[in-house]
C-alpha cells in the first residue's frame, strides 16, 4: 500500500482501468504508440478470463471429458473400474492450471518492459472526468481513460438469492453436489451443466428463453438441447420465472420457479448463470459523466463513451463478451484514444464456442440473421454421421453448417455441434478473413482423415446447393 501523501495526483497520457484482456492489450498498445500510460488493477491481474472464466471453465471441461471417456474405455478393451470425481483435487489441478497459465502470460512483467505502470491500491473510481481515485487515496489523471472493468454475475432480485453460487464461485463449492440446479443457459450454464452431469451430478437446467444458447444460431441450440437431455439432464427452457430458494430443514436447498403451475425441487446446489453485468456499481461514473444502460456502458463504435476521452471497453460495454473482442477492442480504443484514429471491430469474424459434449462453435450470422439480410442466400449443412474421422472415433453427434450468398461468393456464417467444432469453426472464420469465395473452400484440399475435412464438404455442398429457400433443409 502507497503511504506517501496524495495531495498531489500523478499525471498519465492514458490510465487504463482493470487488467483482463481488454486492459491488458491496451495498456500495451498505447504505451507502444508512445504514451505514458498507467493501469489500475483492484484484484488478480489476467482478469476474468484466466482467474475465474476461460481458463478454469476449460480445466473442468477437459477433466469432464476424461471421466466421459474413461466411462467408455471398455468399449477399446481397455478396462477400467468405475471413474469417481475426487472434487477437492479436481479443484486443486484447476488452480494449478490456471497458475500455469498465469506464468505464461506474465502480464506485470510485460507492463514493466513496456514501461507500463502498474498499480494495485484497490479499486478504482472517478474523481471527475480526468481523474481517478484509488482505495489507497492515491490519484492519478490522465488525458484519456479506458474503463476495461470487465463484469461479475447477475445474481437474480428474487428471495434466498444468496444461497445461490455463481460461476465464479463453483470452485468453493465444499463438495461435488449430488443434485444441482443451474438457472441460465447461455454459454456459462451450458458449459457448467455439461461438467456437472459428466462428474455424475443430477442436473437440472432452467431457462426463461425458449431456447439453450440463445444467441447462437436455432440449429445449435436444439442439438445442444437433445445432447444435455441424452445425457440425463433434465432441460426446462421457456420457464415463466424463478421465484425463490429457500434453506430446507436438512441444508439442502429448495428451488422454486413458475413453469405453467408453481413448482419446487430439492437441490443440493443451484448454481445462478443468469448474465453478466458491467462491473460498475462503485465506479461513481455520474462524476465522469458517463451513463449505463441495461448494467453496461454505451459506446460507439470507436468504444468513445458520451463523454470522447473516456472509453468503455470490453466486456463493461456489453456487445460481445468474449475475450477474442476484448483484445481487439482494446487495441483499437488505444489506438483511437492516442492517434486520434477511427478503429472499429469486424463483429461479423468473432468466432465463439464452448465446450459441451458434444462441443458447439459459430461466426458470422446465423441462418435467421442471414434469410433477413439476404433471403436467397444458401444454406448446406453436412452431419458428422457423413464424415469418416468422426465415425472412426465414434463421435457422429454433430454437423457443419455454412451459409453463403446467394452468389456463393461470400461466406455468411458457419455454425457447428460435434467433435472439435471451435477447432472447424475458426478454420472457416480463416477462409472468412480471407475473403475467399466458396468454390475456392471446396477446392482446398484437407489432410485425412481429419474433422476439418467436414468443411471441403460442406463448401462442395453449398456449391450444389439450390438458392431457393423452399428447397433448403
Ligand atoms: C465462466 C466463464 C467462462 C468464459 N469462457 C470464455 C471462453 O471460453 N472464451 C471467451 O472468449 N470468453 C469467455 N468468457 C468471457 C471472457 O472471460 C470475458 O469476455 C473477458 O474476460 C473480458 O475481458 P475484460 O478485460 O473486458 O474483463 P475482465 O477479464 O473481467 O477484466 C476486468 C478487470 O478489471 C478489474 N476491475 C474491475 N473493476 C475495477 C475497478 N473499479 N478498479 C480497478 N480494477 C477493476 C477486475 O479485477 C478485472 O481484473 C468466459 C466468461 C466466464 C464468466
Ligand atoms: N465459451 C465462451 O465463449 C463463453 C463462456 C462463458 C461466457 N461467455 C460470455 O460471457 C457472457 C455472459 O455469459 P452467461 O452465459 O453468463 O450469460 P448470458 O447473458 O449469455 O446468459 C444468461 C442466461 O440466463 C437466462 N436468464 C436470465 N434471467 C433469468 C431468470 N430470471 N430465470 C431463468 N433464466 C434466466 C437468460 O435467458 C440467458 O439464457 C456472454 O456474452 C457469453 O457469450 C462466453
Amino acid at each position: 500500500m502507497n503511504t506517501r501523501s496524495h495531495s498531489q495526483p500523478e499525471h498519465y497520457d492514458i490510465a487504463v482501468i482493470g487488467a483482463g484482456p481488454a486492459g491488458t492489450a491496451a495498456a500495451l498498445r498505447a504505451a507502444e504508440l508512445g504514451a505514458k500510460v498507467v493501469v489500475l488493477e483492484a484484484g488478480r491481474v489476467g482478469g476474468t478470463c484466466v482467474n475465474t472464466g476461460c481458463v478454469p471453465t476449460r480445466v473442468l471441461a477437459k477433466t469432464a471429458r476424461l471421466i466421459r471417456e474413461a466411462r467408455s474405455a471398455d468399449d477399446y478393451g481397455i478396462a477400467v473400474g468405475t471413474p469417481v470425481i475426487d472434487w477437492a483435487a479436481t479443484v486443486a489441478r484447476v488452480h494449478e492450471r490456471v497458475d500455469a497459465v498465469r506464468s505464461i502470460k506474465r502480464e506485470a512483467e510485460r507492463f514493466a518492459q513496456a514501461g507500463v505502470a502498474l498499480i494495485q491500491e484497490g479499486r478504482a473510481r472517478f474523481q471527475d472526468d480526468r481523474t481517478l481515485v484509488l482505495e489507497s487515496g492515491r490519484r492519478v489523471t490522465a488525458g484519456s481513460i479506458l474503463i476495461c472493468v470487465g463484469g461479475h454475475s447477475k445474481r437474480l432480485p428474487i428471495p434466498g438469492a444468496e444461497l445461490a453460487t455463481v460461476p465464479e464461485d463453483v470452485l468453493s463449492l465444499p463438495e461435488l453436489p449430488r443434485r444441482v440446479a443451474v438457472i441460465g443457459a447461455g454459454n456459462t450454464g451450458a458449459q457448467l451443466v455439461t461438467v456437472f452431469s459428466s462428474f455424475g451430478s443430477e442436473v437440472t437446467l432452467l431457462d426463461v428463453a425458449p431456447r439453450v444458447l440463445m444467441a447462437s444460431d436455432a440449429s445449435i441450440s436444439e442439438l445442444v438441447a437433445s445432447s444435455l437431455a441424452g445425457h440425463g439432464v433434465d432441460v426446462r427452457t421457456g420457464i415463466q420465472t424463478v421465484e425463490r430458494l429457500d434453506r430446507a430443514s436438512d441444508g439442502s436447498i429448495t428451488l422454486t420457479w413458475r413453469e405453467h403451475e408453481s413448482r419446487s425441487a430439492e437441490f443440493d446446489a443451484v448454481i445462478m448463470a443468469t448474465g453478466w453485468p458491467a462491473d460498475v456499481e462503485d465506479l461513481d461514473l455520474d462524476k465522469a459523466g458517463v451513463e449505463t444502460v441495461r448494467s453496461a456502458i454505451p459506446a460507439d463504435q470507436y468504444f468513445r463513451t458520451i463523454v470522447p476521452h473516456i472509453f468503455a471497453v470490453g466486456d463493461s460495454n456489453g456487445r460481445d463478451m468474449l475475450v477474442q473482442a476484448a483484445q481487439f477492442e482494446g487495441e483499437a480504443a488505444a489506438e483511437n484514444a492516442v492517434l486520434g484514429a477511427n478503429r472499429r471491430t469486424p463483429h461479423h469474424l468473432l468466432p465463439a464456442g464452448g465446450f459441451t459434449d458434444p462441443d458447439y462453435a459459430g461466426v458470422g450470422f446465423t441462418e435467421q440473421q442471414a434469410r433477413e439480410r439476404d433471403p436467397s442466400c444458401v444454406v448446406a449443412t453436412v452431419r458428422y454421421r457423413d464424415l469418416d474421422r468422426a465415425v472412426i472415433d465414434d463421435r457422429e453427434r454433430g454437423f457443419l453448417k455454412l451459409i453463403a450468398d446467394r452468389r456463393r461468393e461470400l461466406i455468411l456464417g458457419a455454425h457447428a455441434v460435434g467433435e472439435n467444432a471451435v477447432e472447424v469453426i475458426q478454420s472457416v472464420t480463416t477462409a472468412m478473413a480471407a475473403g475467399i469465395d466458396v468454390s475456392t473452400l471446396a477446392g482446398v484440399r484437407f489432410a485425412y482423415p481429419t474433422y476439418s475435412a467436414v468443411i471441403g464438404m460442406a463448401a462442395r455442398a453449398l456449391l450444389t446447393q439450390p438458392a431457393e429457400p423452399a428447397l433448403l433443409e
